[in-house]
């Protein structure tokens, strides 16, 4: 569906930002793309929404080569940025207003989500919270039904429940034919719900993997007695280490917060697990 090839971006007379990204972002998969403050992560989603354009490098767009004149797929992706400004109508307005621009759009749908975030049609956007505007946008990108769903930031503004509504709502769209792009620091509210982890650094794509094989080449837990050299990062948490290590036998539940930090310090040593046991695997 998205596919980058030695994309390089900076802003004018500004630093490097994306430096030789190469990336594949495949129909029935939700990505989530985790990296430091001002690694390039808002930028990576403004390109793939045609908001801004690389200095280099191939982009293709739903099989289209990508250019200022490529108009056409907007219609078949919809971004839910980190800031927005939504007017201050009426969001059944809002909603008849924009829905027309999306040949899939679900009246029903965005009724039934906003009834689900406790919101009403007949509410006036302006006067609605941060969190509460954020939900008439995820609930209208929903109802889009577009092919492509960008998110940057979703859960930010979000209180507790509707955190997990969001989870929840977010596993019942993708299908087959579906490809949502999620973009946070908040790695803990999409846990159970990406299925693909890509990790910038340093302007580059540090870790793009999906998490059936982080699962399967990695082990992440308490402080095991079996061999230590198996370790490949550890941290000191409540009454011992929680570790990342070779795996060698069961298969764990991913921690994603102690992965990111492991590829920040420990790039080559996950890329050569991944490897070996794939190799591994393969023989
Ligand atoms: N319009 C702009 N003009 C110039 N520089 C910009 C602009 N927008 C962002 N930048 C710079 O580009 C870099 C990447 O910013 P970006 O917002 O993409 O990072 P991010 O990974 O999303 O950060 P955060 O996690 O803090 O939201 C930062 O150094 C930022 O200062």
């Amino acid at each position: 569906m998205i596919h980058f090839k030695n994309i390089r971006f900076y802003y004018p007379k500004g630093k490097t930002i994306l430096d030789d990204i190469s990336l594949d972002f495949v129909p029935g998969n939700i990505y989530g793309v985790f990296g430091k403050n001002g690694e390039g992560k808002s930028t990576l989603m403004k390109i793939v929404a045609g908001l801004l354009f690389p200095k280099s490098g191939k982009y293709h767009v739903m099989g289209e080569a990508m250019s200022r004149n490529t108009v056409k797929y907007l219609q078949h992706m919809f971004i839910v940025p980190e800031d927005f400004e939504l007017p201050g109508i009426k969001i059944s307005s809002y909603e008849h207003i924009n829905s027309p621009f999306y040949p899939e759009f679900s009246r029903e749908q965005f009724y039934e989500l906003l009834k689900e975030f406790k919101l009403s049609p007949d509410e006036k956007i302006s006067t609605l919270s941060f969190g509460q505007k954020k939900k008439v946008l995820i609930a209208f990108g929903v109802a889009t039904n577009t092919k492509l769903l960008l998110m940057d930031e979703p859960t930010n503004g979000l209180d507790i429940p509707s955190k997990s509504q969001f989870r929840k709502i977010m596993a019942s769209v993708v299908d087959q034919g579906k490809c949502v792009v999620i973009s946070t620091h908040q790695i803990r509210d999409l846990h159970s719900l990406i299925n693909h982890i890509v990790i910038l650094d340093q302007s580059k794509v540090a870790f793009d993997q999906p998490l059936s094989t982080i699962s399967e080449c990695l082990w992440f837990g308490k402080t095991r007695r079996d061999s230590n050299e198996s370790i490949i990062y550890s941290e000191a948490s409540f009454g011992g280490k929680t570790i990342l290590s070779r795996q060698d036998k069961d298969e764990t539940e991913v921690d994603l917060e102690l992965l990111f930090n492991a590829v920040l310090n420990e790039p080559v040593r996950i890329s050569n697990a991944i490897k070996n046991t794939h190799h591994d695997s393969a023989v």
